[in-house]
């Protein structure tokens, strides 16, 4: 139950007389709240003015009646030094004055863990925390229920897509990823079971968060007992006060330990090479301590992963303690993420975080000493006019050198190594990174807005509205997917669509795929599209891969082609030797697996049917071709001339990627996705029979839609071929 009082004081006219100074007022006016729990059997530390610091009370638990730990109380006065700690007052009052504060403070001060509790202790009933990632959100749910001595899921949870530890009663402080808490606002557009929300690492700008921020601003009105809290460590100030109604900002200064920042004298010209020798220059001539480095994706780490553990094995002979090398990226399993936490083994051993961005934010890795930046990863770029969305290595931004430098001095001094310039810091770096919503494709947010309630998409207060062509090409998109219909309302299949936290095709082709009665192989194909490639193929041993791989080809198709691989995996009960053996990437497989149960539980939680031809049916791929026609049907292409296509509509002239199985030249294919590397590819593809395009439930294949052109002449040609097809002349 939500507390009266605060519907009371908190009305809509304090949203429109929001105080612009940064120092709230004092609050006077609340000092006769009554305590939260306040334990009997000690005096408590009333603060008063209504804050009660209740667990230095009693030497009860007050949430669970048992005494407390001996944990409780080392990780008590640890997180009692943190400068947020000291602000915990000035905090709770300008939350309780205002209906937005944004609150800025160093990485490692304490805002994650501690902020949300003040509040939860101030007297708001529910509190939830967002993060942009999944293993920030178990991480710190995890360490704030250790501190306040309580089980995980019980009164301090974490939601996370397919897992949810948390209880619906009992939990009243809850970090969520923003994508989960967006999802719960598909129920309940209001959110109206919190009081309190908290949008941390606000300056990340996931397309999540943005889209949060814009609910949250249309909420605010109605909710009159609902208060906001955005947080950073780097964010845009003026920006962030503005858009919330000149909220006010809260400035925490302070960290816990100072972080030194070392620069390169003169550029570097490979920066795998220098992150290896950094490592090796750490571990030969620094103390100990723990180094986290940062890579832009799964191949690089893993490589990077190889060299290391080779190199320690070297040193060993030096008589030098060897490393503990350990990868982290979304792509693993998040149980294989969480290792990073556990102390390094052997007892003793250096550990060395190689990680992509994931680790960027809000992670806390104790022990971790040295950073090594060398200032790059990838990151989303979309062109509405190719409709093609990249991600590319580029350099990161000044802000997210700040965010990876605070990964060190977190519970320990710290030095952060960057391997580029100081000048280079300065006049190349951009200050921070662009909005996501401004980088990639809109398809998913619309559907988002739509499920939401949100009809007016043009007014939709975004912080940085996205440009007008990506919008109107999501609109689009989806109008042809048959998410959207003539008036741009939902369709019954894009409510459907909107439930999963897929790529619009990939969704379509899942929700569709029960009428082309192989919905199994469709699952474990949107399971395969969704992890990195499994192929592995050394260029020292192509021809010995490439021979292995084709005991799983299907000719006309990459797509069946994936779904064998899976099957053989699944047949060799997830054998790690055998995927090395065939040259298959055994982590990407093993996720794909856990991919493919949660997506074949939602299809049956949506009441779709789980059903398959069988694996000797003669029709098994012509179903699932047919089935990826109908997610991809905007991404089908015709024979040119030699290996060249020709996109419809755009008529962009691609090749079949090199890895592709189908290598007959089919008239006509579909294709995942369209790839820039030495040339223009289209990657993952299938042959399909034209006709098949006039069956589909579309008008992408209206004949008047398109101008003369050979994107016509090719479909009049298909649509030529099956009348005569139907009249049994060809
Ligand atoms: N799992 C953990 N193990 C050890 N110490 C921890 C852990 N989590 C948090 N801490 C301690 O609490 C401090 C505050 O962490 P918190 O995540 O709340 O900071 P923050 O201000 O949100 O940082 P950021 O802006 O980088 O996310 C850390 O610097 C560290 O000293």
């Amino acid at each position: 139950m939500r507390s009266s009082r605060h519907e009371r004081r908190s009305g809509h006219e304090e949203a429109n007389g929001l105080s612009v100074s940064g120092e709230p007022r004092s609050t006077e006016q609340y000092s006769k709240r009554p305590p939260t729990r306040r334990p009997s059997a000690a005096p408590g530390n009333d603060t008063g003015d209504g804050y009660v610091d209740h667990e230095t009370a009693s030497d009860r638990n007050p949430y669970t009646g048992q005494p407390f730990s001996d944990l409780y109380y080392e990780l008590e006065e640890k997180r009692r030094a943190l400068p947020v700690y000291q602000a915990r007052q000035r905090i709770v009052d300008a939350v309780r004055r205002h209906r937005v504060v944004v609150l800025q403070g160093e990485t490692g001060s304490g805002k994650t863990t501690q902020v949300p509790r003040f509040l939860l202790e101030a007297g708001f009933q529910r509190v939830v925390c967002t993060q942009p990632r999944r293993i920030a959100a178990v991480s710190v749910a995890t360490r704030v229920a250790q501190e306040m001595d309580v089980c995980l899921g019980d009164l301090v949870g974490y939601t996370i897509r397919f897992e949810d530890v948390s209880h619906p009663k009992r939990t009243r402080l809850k970090y969520v990823t923003d994508g989960m808490l967006l999802r719960e606002a598909f129920q309940d557009h209001m959110l109206s079971r919190y009081d309190c929300i908290l949008l941390d690492e606000a300056h990340e700008r996931t397309l999540s968060t943005d889209v949060l921020m814009g609910l949250i601003k249309n909420i605010l009105p109605v909710r009159p007992a609902l208060h906001v809290v955005v947080m950073s460590a780097t964010l845009e100030r003026d920006h962030f006060t503005t858009y919330f109604n000149q909220a006010p900002l809260l400035d925490v200064s302070g960290r816990m330990y100072p972080v030194d920042i070392r620069y390169e004298k003169q550029p570097v010209m490979d920066y795998i090479r220098a992150v290896e020798e950094k490592v090796q220059y750490i571990h030969e001539q620094e103390p100990a301590g723990d180094i986290l480095l940062f890579l832009t994706g799964e191949e690089e780490i893993e490589d990077m992963c190889q060299r290391l553990r080779y190199y320690s094995r070297t040193v060993a002979k030096r008589g030098l303690g060897p490393l503990h090398v350990l990868p982290l990226y979304s792509a693993l399993p998040l149980s294989h993420q969480q290792r990073v936490f556990e102390p390094a083994n052997p007892p003793g051993a250096r550990k060395v975080v190689v990680a992509t961005n994931v680790a960027e934010t809000s992670l806390t890795i104790d022990g971790i000493s040295y950073v090594i930046d060398p200032g790059f990863a990838k990151s989303k770029i979309y062109n509405p006019s190719t409709r093609v969305e990249s991600l590319l290595v580029s350099p990161i931004s000044q802000d997210s050198a700040k965010q990876r430098a605070g990964r060190a001095g977190r519970t320990r001094a710290g030095v952060c190594y960057r391997l580029y310039t100081e000048d280079a810091f300065r006049t190349e770096l951009q200050e921070r990174s662009y909005p996501e919503i401004l980088r990639c494709n809109l398809c998913n947010v619309v559907l988002t807005l739509k499920k939401l309630g949100i009809d007016d998409l043009i007014h939709f207060d975004f912080m940085d509205p996205p440009a007008p062509d990506t919008m109107i090409r999501a609109l689009e998109t989806l109008f042809y997917l048959g998410a959207l219909d003539e008036n741009v309302a939902l369709t019954p299949l894009g409510t459907q669509m909107a439930e999963f936290p897929l790529d619009v095709q990939i969704t379509r082709m899942l929700v569709e795929s029960p009428r082309y009665r192989c919905s199994e192989e469709a699952v474990t194909l949107a399971a395969m599209l969704s992890v990195p490639n499994v192929f592995v193929r050394p260029r020292y041993r192509a021809d010995e891969a490439d021979a292995r791989k084709e005991r799983f080809v299907v000719s006309d198709s990459d797509h069946a082609t994936l779904v064998c691989v899976f099957e053989a995996f699944v047949k060799h009960d997830h054998d790690a030797r055998w995927c090395s053996e065939n040259f298959l990437n055994d982590r990407a497989l093993l996720h794909a697996v856990n991919i493919r149960r949660q997506l074949a539980s939602m299809l049956k939680q949506m009441g779709l049917p789980l059903c398959s031809p069988g694996i000797r049916a003669p029709d098994r791929w012509v179903r699932l071709r047919r089935c990826v026609l109908a997610g991809f049907l905007m991404q089908t292409a015709f024979w040119v001339r030699r290996r060249d296509y020709m996109t419809i509509r755009d008529e962009q002239v691609v090749g079949l990627h090199p890895s592709s199985v189908v290598r007959h030249r089919p008239a006509w294919v579909v294709f995942h996705e369209f790839v820039l590397t030495t040339g223009n590819y289209i990657r993952t593809v299938s042959q399909i029979e034209p006709e098949w395009l006039f069956e589909l439930s579309t008008k992408y294949y209206d004949l008047t839609e398109y101008k003369d052109g050979a994107s016509r002449r090719a479909l009049e040609l298909a649509a030529g071929l099956r009348k005569m097809r139907r009249h049994g002349t060809a």
